[in-house]
């Protein structure tokens, strides 16, 4: 067979798109027989066009993927189901491949290309393919298999490898790899769906993160290995979800999408190679609880929902819809809503000829978009919003909310109920509420109403006499949210219990005080930085 130098001219580009190439390199090389081997090559050669189409600067010579590309005839499958497997493993990777290739043409904001750490790894994959041809290769546990391989995969499986001990920052925050999580504490099992488990783990006894991995034991991989009988190719099919939620965590930068910190490929369950997503922690969205949270509190879930969307429908991939948009594929962050489960984010708008075509069903309503130069006009966006209209807003918005925002709160419940609003109307509708929470135009001037008269007392504190009331911000008191003295008071002559407040110096996510509400003023005590309020008449 002739062997034929091929030269790869590849420019420009980031560091995720070179290392899910390392990665989707090696999903393609299943097994070491014959017909897996000559498949894994076509692979490469497949992946090589990928990266000509980046076009990034990296020269390699690989006589393997020549060889594959003048030797190649169609493998024949001793099963059915192991064709439609690799058909599926085949369009995931396509899909990730996808999401690359429109970063690759964007030049937007997002993360520099970091030049140091590209120079070091071109450097790594030239050594590397030096040593492998010259028969060289160090041997340590986590290396060893890497014999087995041709030398283009053994070059980029090195190359990813190293990239995990290469200490790097990203938007200002330490991009952490395999050495991070080598010693890591207090693991604790934070949930799993359909296909991933998710664990709570302390680095450096400082640190928390969640780390995602495939559940070996998820329905996912079950309901695969029953079908398909191979864990192995199960195991990457399945991998590919946490490829593509790292790869959208990686291009979708927003405060409301969860950050990824880093990852790490480690051999698990006699599997090569397996992922693990380091990311940002949160706390699992309960919707009871937060019913039963602050107005205030819930608002901000919604304006943290709509910023997200706003940001999505407008994403450096396009407009991004979010398919599987139950509460649960979130998560609350200090709370501020961010969304964990990308996997079934999708940034493909639906092709049509007609506005018949364009059709979105929910349980309660149906929608027909229009067709326009064959899409269906803003429909990623559109789901997204009735969606959050669904979901959130019905339950979270309108109730007990100051009444003066009651009736803008309608309007948006009502709109974004009838897609009669885009995400951008939406967006400037709860903006608005916002700015008139947050500057106290929401209160009602009903200061003559006041009948009461109350002693204001500096640096000082009420430790007992407390009473309970909703929605309070501490279990065992009445500590509510109030724009002010004003504001604080209405509040005590509205609630029969109460004889005097304390303004704390705590404020909420709005600027709000922290006010705490009392029967009465006898433990009243010094205390720096509260102000006490006591009720001398009326
Ligand atoms: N960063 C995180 N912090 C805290 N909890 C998390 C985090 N990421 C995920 N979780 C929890 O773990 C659960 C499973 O995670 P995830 O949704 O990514 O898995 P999945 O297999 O894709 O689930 P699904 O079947 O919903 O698609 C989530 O429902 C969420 O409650």
């Amino acid at each position: 067979m002739t062997m034929k130098r091929r030269k790869i001219v590849v420019a420009g580009g980031f560091c995720l798109s070179f290392f899910l190439g390392t990665l989707m390199n090696l999903l393609f090389i299943p097994g070491f027989d014959h017909h897996q081997s000559h498949r894994g090559r076509v692979h490469r050669f497949y992946q090589e066009q990928q990266l000509l189409a980046d076009g990034r600067q990296l020269q390699i010579s690989d006589p393997v993927a020549a060889e594959a590309v003048e030797g190649y005839t169609e493998p024949t499958s001793s099963s059915l189901q192991q064709n439609d497997l690799q058909q599926q493993i085949r369009e995931r990777y396509e899909e990730v491949l996808r999401y690359r290739e429109r970063q690759a043409s964007w030049s937007g904001t997002g993360n520099p290309v970091r030049p140091l750490e590209r120079r070091r790894l071109m450097d790594l994959a030239q050594r590397n393919s030096y040593e492998s041809h010259k028969g060289t290769e160090k041997s340590s546990n986590r290396y060893a298999y890497s014999q087995h391989l041709s030398p283009l995969a053994s070059l980029y499986l090195r190359s990813q490898m190293e990239f995990d001990v290469i200490p790097g920052t990203r938007n200002g925050t330490q991009f952490l790899g395999c050495n991070s999580i080598d010693n890591v504490t207090n693991v604790q099992y934070l949930g799993s769906g359909y296909t991933k488990a998710v664990y709570k783990a302390a680095l450096n006894d400082t640190l928390s993160v969640a780390l995602k991995s495939v559940d070996f034991g998820g329905h996912d991989m079950e309901n695969c290995v029953k079908k398909y009988g191979s864990t192995e190719d199960c195991y990457r099919l399945a991998s590919f979800k946490i490829v593509k939620e790292m790869t959208l965590m990686e291009r979708l930068q927003h405060p409301n999408i969860l950050k990824l910190y880093g990852y790490c490929y480690q051999d698990s369950n006699d599997i090569r190679d397996t992922v693990t997503a380091i990311t940002e922690l949160g706390s699992p969205l309960e919707m009871i609880q937060l019913l039963q949270t602050s107005w205030e509190e819930r608002f901000r879930i919604c304006l943290s929902l709509v910023r997200l969307l706003h940001y999505l429908a407008h994403s450096p991939l396009g407009s991004v819809t979010l398919l599987d948009f139950r509460p649960r594929q979130f998560v609350l962050v200090g709370g501020e809503l961010k969304v964990t489960d990308l996997d079934d984010a999708s940034a493909e708008e639906a092709v049509c000829s007609a506005a018949a075509d364009c059709g979105m069903e929910f349980p309660a309503r149906n929608f027909t978009l229009s067709c326009h130069r064959g899409r269906c006009m803003g429909i990623n966006e559109k789901r997204n919003l009735y969606n959050a209209y669904r979901f959130f807003f019905t339950y979270l918005l309108p109730h007990s909310a100051p009444p003066v925002l009651r009736p803008l709160l309608d309007e948006i419940v009502n709109a974004t109920g009838e897609l009669a609003w885009g995400v951008d109307d939406t967006l400037i509708h709860l903006e608005k509420v916002f700015h008139l929470y947050s500057k106290g135009l929401y209160l009602q001037n009903n200061s003559q109403l006041h009948r009461a008269e109350y002693k204001r007392v500096p640096n000082a504190a009420i430790a007992g006499e407390n009473y309970r009331c909703w929605p309070s911000y501490q279990h065992e008191g009445c500590l509510l949210s109030v724009f002010g003295v004003r504001e604080a008071i209405a509040v005590c002559e509205s609630h029969a219990q109460c004889r005097a407040f304390v303004m704390t110096n705590q404020t909420t996510w709005t600027g709000h005080q922290l006010a705490f509400f009392k029967t009465g003023s006898a433990s009243l005590s010094p205390a720096p930085g509260g102000v006490a309020y006591v009720r001398v008449s009326g």
